[in-house]
C-alpha cells in the first residue's frame, strides 16, 4: 500500500519516493568506524535526568513497540555532551531482527548486533511541540543502545512480558512506573554524529549519541519481541 514498511516493495530503498530526503547528506543510520571517529575534546560527558520520569503507556505502530513519557514540563532531561541545551524525554523504542537476523541500524566498523534501543528527546527549549522539534536540524536528541545476545536481561522481560498486550498494529496499554535508567550500560562513553530519524519521515533533525557498551539480553528475550513484532505487524517479507 502507500504505507511505508520493510518489505521489497515499501521498505527502505523505496522510501525516497515518497520522502526524497532518505537521499540527503545525514541520514542515519550509518557504519560507525572507530579508527576513523575524532576525539573531541570540547565534549563532556551527557547526563540522563531520568529520576522524575514517568511512562504512560506501551503501543506497537507497526514498525516497533514504543514506550512514551510524559512530556509536559522537564521532568527528565539528557543534558551535556554535544548538547546546548536539556532535551526532553519522549519516548523510546527498539529495532529487533526478524528471526535470527541482526536487528540493529547502527553498525559499528561493519558489525551489526541484535537489537538497537532509541531513547527520544526534543528540544522544548526552542521547540514548541515535538513535531516542530522533529523537523528541525536541532530539534531531537535519539540515545542509541546496543543489544547483544548472552544472559537474560534482569529488566527488559517487564517489556517482553508486556507485548502480547499490544500485538497488533495499533493497540496501546497502560505502562507506568518504568524508568529507562534501567536499560543503560554501566559506561555512557558514547560516539556523536548529526543525522536523522532512521524511519520516514526521516526528517534530518537527529543528533545522535550511540553508547559504545552495548547492554546484554537473551535470544529468548529478542526472538519473542521479535517474533511478535515480525509476525503481528508486518506484511510477510
Ligand atoms: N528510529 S529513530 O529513533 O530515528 C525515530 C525517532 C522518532 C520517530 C518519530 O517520532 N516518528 C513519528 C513522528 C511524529 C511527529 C513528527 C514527526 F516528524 C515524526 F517523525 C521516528 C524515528
Ligand atoms: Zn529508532
Amino acid at each position: 500500500g502507500h504505507h511505508w514498511g520493510y518489505g521489497k516493495e515499501d521498505g527502505p530503498s523505496a522510501w525516497h519516493r515518497q520522502y526524497p530526503v532518505a537521499k540527503g547528506n545525514r541520514q542515519s543510520p550509518i557504519d560507525i568506524i572507530p579508527n576513523e571517529a575524532r576525539r573531541d575534546s570540547t565534549l563532556g560527558p551527557i547526563f540522563l535526568k531520568y529520576d522524575q520520569c514517568r511512562s504512560l503507556n506501551i503501543a506497537n505502530n507497526g514498525h516497533s513497540v514504543v514506550v512514551e513519557f510524559d512530556d509536559s514540563d522537564d521532568r527528565s532531561v539528557v543534558l551535556g555532551g554535544p548538547l546546548d541545551n536539556p532535551y526532553r524525554l519522549k519516548q523510546f523504542h527498539f529495532h529487533w531482527g526478524g528471526k535470527g537476523c541482526e536487528g540493529s541500524e547502527h553498525t559499528v566498523a561493519g558489525v551489526g548486533y541484535a537489537s538497537e534501543l532509541h531513547v527520544v528527546h526534543w528540544n522544548a527549549v526552542k521547540y514548541k511541540t515535538y513535531n516542530d522539534a522533529a523537523a528541525a536540524p536541532d530539534g531531537l536528541a535519539v540515545l542509541g543502545i546496543f543489544l547483544e545476545l548472552g544472559d537474560d536481561h534482569r529488566w527488559l522481560h517487564m517489556i517482553t512480558d508486556a507485548l502480547y498486550m499490544v500485538k497488533f498494529k495499533g493497540s496501546a496499554t497502560d505502562f507506568k512506573g518504568f524508568n529507562p535508567k534501567c536499560l543503560l550500560p554501566s559506561s555512557l562513553h558514547y560516539w556523536t554524529y548529526l543525522g536523522s530519524l532512521t524511519t520516514p519521515p526521516l526528517h534530518e533533525s537527529v543528533t545522535w549519541i550511540v553508547l559504545k557498551e552495548p547492554i546484554v539480553v537473551s535470544e529468548k528475550q529478542v526472538s519473542a519481541a521479535a517474533l511478535n513484532i515480525i509476525h503481528k505487524t508486518f506484511p510477510t517479507v
